[in-house]
């Protein structure tokens, strides 16, 4: 897991280093990084880094501040350092620094300005670093520049990953001390590009860290391990209440999915035509007919199997079905471990979640969940701060709440918080979600009771990661659809 810090974090940590007159040397440090990444960036780009052209775009703060030692050090390496001053004040201390190496500050508006943008070849964002959130007026920069952030993108909140208008594309971002949150989430991603980490000693000021991003380690310990003496009921057996005459290909989808990741027993709730395609498509599953008993608790349930499933996977595809509905309703009534998706989600309410529910909305079904919680939140308000309302919605609906999208946040009710970037937007397709459903639902049957609230939040990050990552090894061979996704989920498993 990578922590990642909001920026009051980031400078809380720095405020007692600052305090001992170290703000020098955590400068230093970022420069440093940050000349070391340009010149890597220069040698792939230009083959070489002297002779090469570097502009800094610099702002008031100590963000500038860094860019214009760094610029330093690569004017001393024989690169044409220029350093675009943006507002009446910069860094003192940086600018001499860069004039002394033998750097130029130049001013914003001028023809010598515009003339060194126009050839550079690296472009350093610092015009704003963790201090500020934007309102700044930004030049244009050529396509063909590579563009650094130093820290964060400028008129990125570092928190968020909400953005300003004016905000620039990074190809890179060198960002200090840890990483930032919000280059993880919201248009973070899209604007901070590949993000480089330097450390510059924040080590123990740093507290306990906003939310962690999820890596390949984390999978592999989440993951249900297979006992040499397993029977298909000790492996667990999935509930699926899926599809209906109007969606029965996403029952497909789901009940796909959770085979190929493993499941010992899938038995499959449905009707008609979807239980038909059912038989042939997925031949693995066990079909159940008929309404579900509305007290599957109680006796009757034996004879049937049904009290052999130890998690529901629910909602994919059901839409108005009002049988399926109502199994809904008899599945989330009998406390097991359950991951509720698409048209089941409205079923859960803020009082029946549960420490084994697991929610898995994207932005218009997480914008309803909050709204039926009496809280007054719009689209463009989640948009805004992504990892705050998934918290809200885990808090309210005392659940695990996976929030899909280009950046997936999963966020325990117990406040801790886990994103997953492992991710392609070849994911954007049609049952993509429903193969996600069946795949956490396969985990989820295997999964222990005992275990606490933030272990079952990291499983649906796990999981996250895992539909990434086939995502990621589909789109290298062609372009897929889901149902390519279901056949493939198991494979990072192996
Ligand atoms: N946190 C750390 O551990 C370290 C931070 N460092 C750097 O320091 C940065 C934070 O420094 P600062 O707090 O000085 O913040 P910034 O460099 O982000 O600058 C904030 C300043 O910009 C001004 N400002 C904000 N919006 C503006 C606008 N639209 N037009 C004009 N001025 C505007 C603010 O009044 C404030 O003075 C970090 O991003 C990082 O680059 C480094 O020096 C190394 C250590
Ligand atoms: N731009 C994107 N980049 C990466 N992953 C994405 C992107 N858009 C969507 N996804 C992923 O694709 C899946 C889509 O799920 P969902 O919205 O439920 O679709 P559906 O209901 O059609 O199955 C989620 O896992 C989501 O995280």
């Amino acid at each position: 897991m990578i922590p990642a810090f909001t920026g009051e974090q980031i400078r809380a940590a720095e405020a007692p280093l600052l305090e001992r007159g170290e703000g020098d040397r955590l400068m230093a440090k970022a420069a440093y990084g940050l000349a070391q990444h340009t010149l890597r960036a220069l040698r792939e780009r230009n083959g070489r880094t002297y002779g090469t052209r570097v502009v800094a775009l610099i702002g008031p703060g100590n963000n500038g501040g860094d860019a214009l030692f760094a610029l330093a050090k690569l004017a001393a390496r024989g690169v044409a350092a220029h350093a675009i001053q943006l507002t009446q004040r910069i860094h003192e201390a940086g600018a001499a620094e860069l004039k002394r190496a033998g750097g130029v500050v130049l001013e914003k508006d001028s023809p010598e300005a515009q003339r060194a943008i126009a050839a550079a070849d690296v472009i350093i964002d610092a015009a704003l670093g963790t201090g500020a959130t934007g309102g700044m007026s930004l030049p244009e920069v050529p396509r063909d520049a590579r563009v650094i952030a130093c820290d964060v993108p400028s008129g990125l909140h570092a928190g968020t990953g909400r953005v300003a208008p004016e905000t620039i594309r990074a190809d890179l971002t060198v960002t200090f001390g840890a990483l930032k949150s919000g280059l993880v989430v919201g248009r973070g991603p899209e604007y901070a590009g590949r993000v480089e980490v330097i450390d510059i000693g924040l080590g123990d000021h740093l507290g306990a860290p906003d939310l962690y991003v999820v890596e390949s380690a984390d999978v592999v310990d989440a993951l249900p391990r297979l006992e040499r003496n397993a029977n298909k009921y000790s492996r667990g057996v999935l509930g699926l209440v899926a599809g209906s005459a109007q969606y029965p290909g996403a029952a497909i989808l789901s009940a796909r999915a959770a085979v190929n990741a493993g499941v010992g027993m899938l038995r499959t709730i449905a009707d008609g035509l979807t239980a038909e395609l059912l038989a042939t498509e997925v031949p693995e599953s066990v079909a159940h007919h008929g309404a579900l008993p509305a007290n599957l608790n109680g006796s009757g349930s034996r004879d049937n199997g049904l009290s052999r499933i130890t998690a529901w996977a629910l909602g994919p595809g059901i839409g108005e079905d009002k049988q399926q509905q109502a199994n809904v309703e008899s599945a989330l009534k009998t406390g097991l471990p359950v991951v509720a998706d698409a048209s089941a989600l409205p079923y859960v309410t803020p009082s029946s979640g549960g420490s084994h529910v697991v929610l898995t909305p994207h932005l218009g079904e997480l914008e309803r969940m909050l709204t039926a919680a009496g809280l007054r939140v719009s689209r463009d308000d989640i948009e805004a701060d992504p990892v705050r309302w998934a918290r809200w919605a885990a808090v309210s609906y005392n659940s695990v709440v996976l929030f899909k999208g280009p950046s997936t946040i999963v966020c325990s009710p117990e406040g801790f918080t886990w994103v997953n970037t492992n991710s392609t937007p070849a994911l954007a397709t049609a049952g993509s979600g429903d193969v996600l459903t069946g795949l956490i639902g396969a985990l989820l049957s295997a999964w222990d009771t005992q275990r606490p609230v933030n272990d079952l939040a990291k499983l649906a990050a796990a999981a996250a990661f895992l539909h990434g990552q086939v995502g990621i090894d589909l789109e290298r061979r062609s372009s897929f659809g889901a149902t390519a996704l279901a056949e493939h989920i198991g494979s990072p498993l192996v």
